[in-house]
């Protein structure tokens, strides 16, 4: 038989331009922008000789050195789903938890739903994930494809050494990857992508694949933007994933297959009014001028315990503000930016001080600040849970402005001990998304 054509998928990372940590509570909302840099998974065949029987997937990253992941995978009694299991690539053993759980939800949910139960013993399949260069910040090699030579990098390390930048690989990761496995054994007319169904059933399936692989569960806010791209999102309520059996265990298939269904998912997603003025663009740049603090979303939670109405007040207020600055973005008023965004901030570096988190540290308020007034750039915050690793910037989006800001920052992080880098990245609209093969010559075996 002849293989069946590839099947390719890409999610975009993230950023979060206003609303971190209040949308951890479902009285507020978030404006999230998904990112021109995206994970990308192609799905294959494996071609086996004839008579051979293969029960092997393979998750290849071949940007990276040693980072090839393979499993068998068996259906489990008393409806325990489908078990992944990681075979050893000589002698050693390499984990990958996002693709390992993601594996276990995703073929326990396909076996359950495919309309051609014979197709419980799932053919094998290759997946190979080509991530966008910004998602790491290590130095690489240019090895390019034929229609974009400078996409996909190759880079001198196994991925588990790589430095991200914190743009929601593994969010992107494994909605991609889901979204690829959907496709290549589901006929269309059970998933299809493209379709609201379709993303209503991948953000279900990676949101619950996700929160198991990180162990915890935060807002989703990371997958609602791989799905479903910039968005004003409202989280789930927390309670949905509670009770799900471990994959393997008596039960897991059904409450898989209950949960992507479930009339109880409670998220909201708006994509009605988020966008940028024209000719402003969201920017990130990567900072690397002083140590991560860990931890930071316990102590910001535990203040507003201690303080609730002191913390209501600044919530509340800050809800306001972030919701002023997604109206004005949106009526294109780029004159009121530089103020809206400071109140933001005022009130961030509030919350700050109140839990005693540095969540717009001192030395990003001067960066920020003396960003401000580089000409074309109108303010900036420091995304999600902050810190010192980035800034996101809304700036001019022409090639004069770029020059001026990489320059700046370049200049900055030698007076500072370190390396602020613009990346290439930018605030873009579109969530998931088939692809064609055209991008990936060259990368697939
Ligand atoms: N190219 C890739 N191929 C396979 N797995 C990947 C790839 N990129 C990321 N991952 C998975 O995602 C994990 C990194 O996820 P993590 O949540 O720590 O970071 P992030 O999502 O990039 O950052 P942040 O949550 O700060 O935005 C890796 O350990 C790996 O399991
Ligand atoms: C603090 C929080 O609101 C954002 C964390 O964002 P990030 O992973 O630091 O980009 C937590 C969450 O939303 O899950």
């Amino acid at each position: 038989m002849p293989a069946s054509a590839p099947t390719a998928v890409s999610a975009p990372g993230k950023v979060f331009l206003a609303g971190g940590y209040l949308v951890l509570d479902r009285e507020y909302t978030a404006l999230v922008f998904g990112l021109s840099a995206r994970v990308n998974v192609i799905a294959q065949e494996i071609q086996t000789s004839q008579g051979v029987q293969l029960q092997e997937i393979v998750v290849a990253s071949p940007q990276f050195l040693d980072s090839q992941w393979r499993y068998g995978y068996h259906l489990t009694p008393e409806q325990g789903g489908m078990l992944v299991t990681q075979l050893h690539v000589g002698a050693k053993i390499n984990a990958n938890p996002f693709v390992e759980t993601t594996l276990s939800y995703v073929l326990t949910y396909i076996a359950s739903v495919s309309p051609n139960k014979s197709a419980l013993s799932l053919d094998p399949a290759r997946l190979t994930v080509l991530a966008d260069n910004d998602y790491y910040s290590q130095p690489h090699s240019m090895t390019g494809t034929e229609k974009n030579p400078t996409r996909f990098a190759k880079f001198p390390t196994p991925l588990k050494d790589a430095n991200k930048t914190g743009l929601g690989s593994s969010a992107a990761l494994v909605t991609a990857l889901t979204a690829a496995l959907l496709s290549h054994y589901l006929p269309t007319s059970v998933f299809d992508v493209s379709t609201e169904e379709g993303k209503r059933i991948l953000h279900n399936l990676a949101q619950a694949a996700h929160c198991a692989a990180q162990g915890k569960v935060g807002s989703g806010f990371d997958i609602a933007a791989a799905v479903y791209g910039s968005c004003r999102y409202r989280r789930f309520s927390p309670s949905i994933l509670k009770n799900l059996p471990e994959p393997g265990t008596a039960g897991f298939a059904p409450a898989v297959t209950k949960l992507v269904e479930s009339a109880a998912w409670d998220y909201e997603i708006s994509k009605e009014g988020v966008t940028l003025p024209p000719g402003v663009a969201l920017r990130m740049c990567d900072v690397d001028c002083g140590s991560q603090t860990v931890g930071m979303v316990k102590k910001v939670l535990a203040w507003r315990e201690q303080d609730v109405a002191g913390s209501k007040k600044i919530w509340d207020t800050l809800q306001e503000r972030n919701v002023t600055l997604g109206r004005l973005l949106a009526e294109g008023k780029t004159k009121d930016i530089v103020p809206a965004v400071d109140a933001i901030r005022e009130l961030i570096r509030a919350m700050g001080t109140e839990s005693g988190v540095p969540i717009e540290p001192e030395s990003q308020t001067v960066l920020l600040d003396a960003l401000k007034d580089v000409e074309g750039v109108y303010n900036g915050v420091v995304p999600g849970a902050g810190g010192f690793d980035a800034v996101a910037l809304l700036m001019q989006d022409d090639a004069a402005t770029e020059t001026r800001v990489k320059e700046y920052v370049k200049a900055w992080g030698k007076d500072h001990n370190g390396t602020v880098r613009l990346l290439d990245v930018k605030g873009e609209m579109e969530g998931v998304r088939r692809e064609g093969l055209k991008e990936y010559g060259g990368w697939l075996t």
